[in-house]
């Protein structure tokens, strides 16, 4: 009897042995499976994190350039595309040479472009950076014709929470609604810079917190700088083969300095005329605050050509070369 009990424990404490044992295997299984499955959601992660440059040139009907794109895991564990990273531009150059060594692509290309995205976050917090260095002044821009002063302008002035205002569109209101064009047949050229005068004294003493698209002209006037010279001002430095080619598209019926036949070249005869007009006031440009070159900052952004530059990096820029010209201007107030 007593035999029979301790056959009875032994063979349950062996099956008990058993059981934990099986147990033990299948939760060693368990772990390993997990750990498996954990290692290869990282190397995931890291081969998503670290080759994450996409060409947009490579996709057909996407604006050209590259998109950064951070991939991280949901809790469902599937893949999902969060939005990019806004970046420091100059810490983004460092991001860029890291991931250039990892898209052969890139490299052929030459892309260093910032994603719609990140563009638009730089281009805020550098405005939120210069404004209360501002102190509502008005921002005056000059440049030749077809710079890109109201386009650039327009973003400036959203970026800022500012008023865009047209000087050509000023003096045309003021004269009742009477083209440039027509002011310039009708009334000759020093009549209309009479009102470009008078609407540069009126803009500089009486509005704050706008952003002035100046006439290409405007510049010629020692008198025009002493009132532009109560804002800041910036010229668009565009080189004139560039502006020939974007004045040539759209043709120049409203310019009237630039009036071309339809039987000639309008390209070729438009760069003729810049060519003369920049002779006579190139210099003239010079006593702006800052200067945004569109040569330079392509260098800087690594592009091939100025017209690769989008309106929103030239912008940037623009807040860029301000930044430093408050800096020199008023160092101790930005301290
Ligand atoms: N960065 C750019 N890239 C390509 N095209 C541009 C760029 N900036 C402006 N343009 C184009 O060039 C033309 C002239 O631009 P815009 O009217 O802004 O220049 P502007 O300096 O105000 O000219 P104007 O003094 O003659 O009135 C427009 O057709 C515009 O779309
Ligand atoms: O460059 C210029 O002299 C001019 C530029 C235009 O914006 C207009 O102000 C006008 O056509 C003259």
């Amino acid at each position: 009897m007593v035999d029979m009990v301790a056959v009875k424990a032994e063979r349950e404490s062996s099956q008990r042995q058993r059981q934990e044992s099986a147990s033990l295997k299948s939760l060693v299984f368990c772990s390993a499976v997990e750990i498996k499955k954990n290692v290869m959601e990282v190397a995931t992660v890291q081969r998503f994190q670290y080759s994450s440059w996409i060409d947009l040139r490579n996709f057909e009907g996407k604006p050209r350039g590259s998109l950064r794109y951070t991939l991280r895991f949901k809790e469902n564990k599937t893949l999902r595309v969060v939005a990019p990273l806004a970046l420091d531009r100059r810490r983004d150059h460092r991001l860029r040479s890291v991931s250039d060594q990892n898209s052969s692509a890139l490299l052929e290309t030459g892309s260093l472009r910032q994603s719609p995205f990140d563009e638009e976050q730089i281009l805020k917090r550098k405005a939120e950076e210069i404004k209360p260095y501002l102190k509502g002044r008005p921002i005056f821009l000059v440049g030749m014709m077809g710079s890109g002063k109201t386009t650039v302008g327009k973003i400036l002035s959203k970026a800022l929470g500012y008023t865009l205002l047209d000087c050509d569109t000023f003096i045309e209101h003021a004269m009742n609604g009477t083209s440039v064009a027509e002011i310039f047949e009708h009334f000759g050229e020093s009549v209309f810079r009479e009102k470009e005068t008078e609407t540069l004294k009126e803009v500089s003493c009486m509005y704050r917190q706008v952003v002035v698209s100046t006439g290409g002209g405007a510049v010629i006037r020692p008198i025009n700088w002493k009132y532009m010279h109560k804002g800041i001002t910036i010229w668009l430095d565009v080189p004139l083969e560039v502006l020939a080619h974007r004045i040539a598209a759209v043709g120049t019926d409203s310019r009237p300095l630039l009036h071309v036949d339809e039987a000639e070249d309008i390209y070729t005869t438009t760069l003729n005329r810049l060519s003369k007009i920049w002779d006579v006031r190139g210099e003239a440009y010079t006593n702006a605050n800052a200067r945004v070159s569109l040569e330079n900052t392509a260098l800087k952004l690594g592009y091939k050509s100025v017209s690769d530059l989008t309106p929103t990096e030239i912008a940037i820029e623009a807040f860029e070369q301000v930044q430093s010209y408050l800096d020199n201007e008023d160092g101790i107030a930005r301290l």
